[in-house]
């Protein structure tokens, strides 16, 4: 990381498919709507130590700081100059503080389109080099061969009987809400080709944000903030119900979804908890009255997009580290909601449900949170998938629900189509 990085953005006149450009080698990507960039090879990688407090928002101060010593010190040519043109980092950070894992990679090369304007950065050592990973070849995609299932941490006994020992403690007064998540193991025969899954995603979640980032693989409808100069959007996510087999009983379940008690509550929790926190970074903060349904292939929420005004001066790293963990994937109140997870999952979430995006020099860039996703480590896969629990909450129908958002990856590694 010693050298000054060179970084040239130039004009393609390219409409292939964005994933068209991508070798296989450890794709980095963010796509929607056929939109968005995905990037490979590696200029600089920046790995964040682990923290002591559960709270803790050291490793995104310490990456914004390292990437603004990277990029300030870049030698810039941009002849685009949109949002993620010039130099860009991908993001994952683990989801506890005190997990290792999180990591910004600055790629070699990166393809990005955005309004239908396709573009190409390169970012070498040296001024007028080349990256070598600009030649890499493109071999065709190679389907995911013969998977072998095994249990996660926990068996759907043990889950279900954390769901009902959560809800004793919720009941107990102890804490509001708290999120559970659980884990599947997948072990193919050869490594997985990541742009696989990719093409998958993004073929079946055109309204999700498909990301790949150093393994972290996934197509997730939660975004936890975008930065365009100083506008800011995040949208809230909570409330679920599965997608009816019918018109009438997928009609029937949106109903149920904005009818029920326990769903509006579990929204408010988020929304308030977000704006709470937007309040000391930003101004002009804007929700709608009431919730919007977002329908994706094998589920339907309720959605609320949030519009700020970013103060100057506040990094998108900071605006990140604050939103993190959000009622969605956390709980309320946070730091209880946080404990009870380490307590009763029993696992590492690792990079699961924690921010995964990218940023560029200026500071905008898009992040989500890493659900519905998979950590892919050679031709291994680690599924996640979590539910909202709240006082009303059953551990069967929650058990039904972590399986229909286990399906998002389960779907991506089997398809043979
Ligand atoms: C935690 C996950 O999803 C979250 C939990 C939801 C819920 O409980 O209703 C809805 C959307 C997400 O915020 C997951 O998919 O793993």
């Amino acid at each position: 990381m010693s050298a000054n990085l060179s970084v040239r953005t130039v004009a393609l006149a390219d409409e292939r498919d964005l994933l068209d450009h991508v070798p296989e080698t450890a794709p980095l990507g963010w796509l929607r709507h056929g939109e968005g960039i995905v990037a490979w090879g590696e200029a600089a990688r920046v790995e964040l130590a682990p923290e002591d407090a559960v709270r803790g928002a050291v490793r995104f101060d310490s990456a914004a700081h390292r990437l603004g010593r990277l990029f300030g010190s870049a030698e810039v040519d941009d002849a685009v100059e949109l949002p993620g043109t010039g130099p860009v980092a991908f993001g994952s950070f683990t989801f506890d503080p005190r997990s290792s894992g999180s990591v910004l990679v600055v790629p070699r090369v990166v393809v990005g389109r955005r309004q239908g304007r396709t573009w190409l950065t390169t970012i070498c050592d040296r001024p007028g080099s080349h990256p070598q990973e600009l030649l890499a070849r493109v071999t065709p995609w190679r389907p995911v061969e013969e998977l072998r299932w095994s249990a996660g941490t926990l068996s759907s006994d043990e889950w279900q009987t954390a769901v009902a020992r959560a809800v004793a403690r919720i009941k107990d007064g102890e804490l509001d809400k708290v999120v559970l998540a659980r884990d599947a193991l997948a072990q193919a025969r050869e490594p997985i080709d990541v742009r696989r899954l990719l093409a998958r995603l993004t073929r079946d979640y055109p309204d999700c944000y498909t990301f790949s980032v150093a393994g972290m693989v996934g197509a997730t409808p939660e975004l936890l903030v975008r930065r365009e100069g100083e506008h800011v959007t995040a949208l809230v996510l909570a409330g679920t119900r599965p997608r009816g087999r019918t018109e009438s009983e997928d009609a029937r379940l949106a109903e149920e979804l904005f009818s029920s008690a326990k769903e509006s509550e579990e929204h408010r929790y988020a929304i308030e908890s977000l704006r709470a926190t937007l309040s000391p970074l930003c101004s002009a903060i804007d929700t709608a009255e009431h919730p919007e349904l977002l329908r994706l292939a094998n589920v339907q929420h309720l959605a609320s997009p949030v519009r700020a005004t970013v103060g100057s001066g506040v990094a998108t790293l900071e605006v990140v580290a604050a939103l993190h963990p959000t009622a969605a994937v956390g709980g309320t109140p946070t730091t209880a909601a946080m404990e009870l997870i380490a307590e009763l999952e029993g696992m590492d979430r690792g990079r699961y449900a924690g921010p995964v995006g990218w940023i560029d020099a200026r500071g905008n860039g898009e992040w989500g949170i890493a659900i519905r996703s998979a950590e892919i480590m050679g031709a291994r896969a680690r599924l996640f998938a979590g539910c909202g629990i709240v006082a009303g909450s059953e551990p069967a129908t929650e058990l039904a629900e972590a399986e229909t958002k286990f399906r998002v990856m389960r779907e991506a590694l089997t398809d043979r189509g």
